[in-house]
């Protein structure tokens, strides 16, 4: 049976006192490689937001793994980004420590304490991704591809539900971005749900999904034709 991971139902999404996305509905199944699309300013980032916590939800219906939008505490935001992987465009991994220090400092900040268990993980995160021989180097010995993929490694640490990616590829050149492309369409065979937020259509065409766009405050689907 499918499973709702994701639920929007009639949803108001402001920034400050805009109204940037109007009345939307939009729904996404547990194993869907679903794409948000749209212009600069279109709102992609705002629509991200509301799914992470990070903008609140006033006006309308929202569920987003086993959380309601609507009224989430502030407390309860950390719980609810747990149970997300969020991808950032500009990597945001921790400058200072190698990439195994940044994925152990999510682990531990997450609970985990078995020395063992915290090794294994980060291992097994760092092999999905084609990193598995990296864990010593410093972000800024890797290159922007490189980097992101140790970012996705780090969004998987606590088995993530869904997979928030905000304009991954936005850093990357083209062979880069088909390389990171090849890495979320990898996982997402293996049973991850990503919703993923860009603007680049070469990507769509050459893995073509499911995709809602962002268009004059709206959120609609739009269907790919087949050329
Ligand atoms: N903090 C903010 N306060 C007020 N308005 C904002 C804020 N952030 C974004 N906006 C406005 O909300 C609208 C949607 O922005 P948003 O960042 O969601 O678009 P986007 O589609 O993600 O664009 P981009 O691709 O450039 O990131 C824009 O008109 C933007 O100016």
């Amino acid at each position: 049976m499918p499973e709702t991971v994701l639920q929007l139902k009639d949803a108001n999404i402001y920034q400050a006192d805009n109204l940037v996305l109007n009345n939307v509905n939009v729904e996404l199944q547990k194993g869907d490689f679903v794409y948000l699309i749209g212009k600069t300013g279109s709102g992609k980032s705002s629509f991200m937001k509301t799914l992470y916590g990070d903008l609140e939800l006033t006006e309308g219906e929202g569920h987003i793994v086993d959380f309601n939008l609507r009224g989430l505490k502030e407390k309860d935001i950390p719980f609810l980004r747990r149970k997300l992987g969020i991808v950032f465009q500009d990597f945001k991994l921790l400058p200072d420590r190698t990439i195994n220090g940044n994925l152990e400092f999510v682990l531990k900040a997450t609970g985990w304490k078995d020395k063992a268990e915290i090794s294994e993980r980060i291992d097994a995160v760092l092999n999905k991704v084609g990193m598995g021989t990296k864990g010593f180097k410093f972000p800024h010995e890797l290159s922007g591809g490189e980097q992101q993929r140790v970012a996705i490694a780090r969004a998987l640490l606590n088995e993530p539900e869904l997979i928030l990616a905000d304009e991954p590829t936005g850093n990357l050149d083209p062979q880069t971005s088909i390389e990171v492309m090849e890495v979320l369409q990898d996982i997402n065979k293996n049973g991850n749900t990503i919703l993923m937020a860009t603007h680049d259509y070469a990507l769509l065409l050459k893995y073509p999904s499911k995709t809602f766009k962002c268009d004059e405050n709206k959120v609609f689907e739009v269907v790919q034709r087949k050329s």
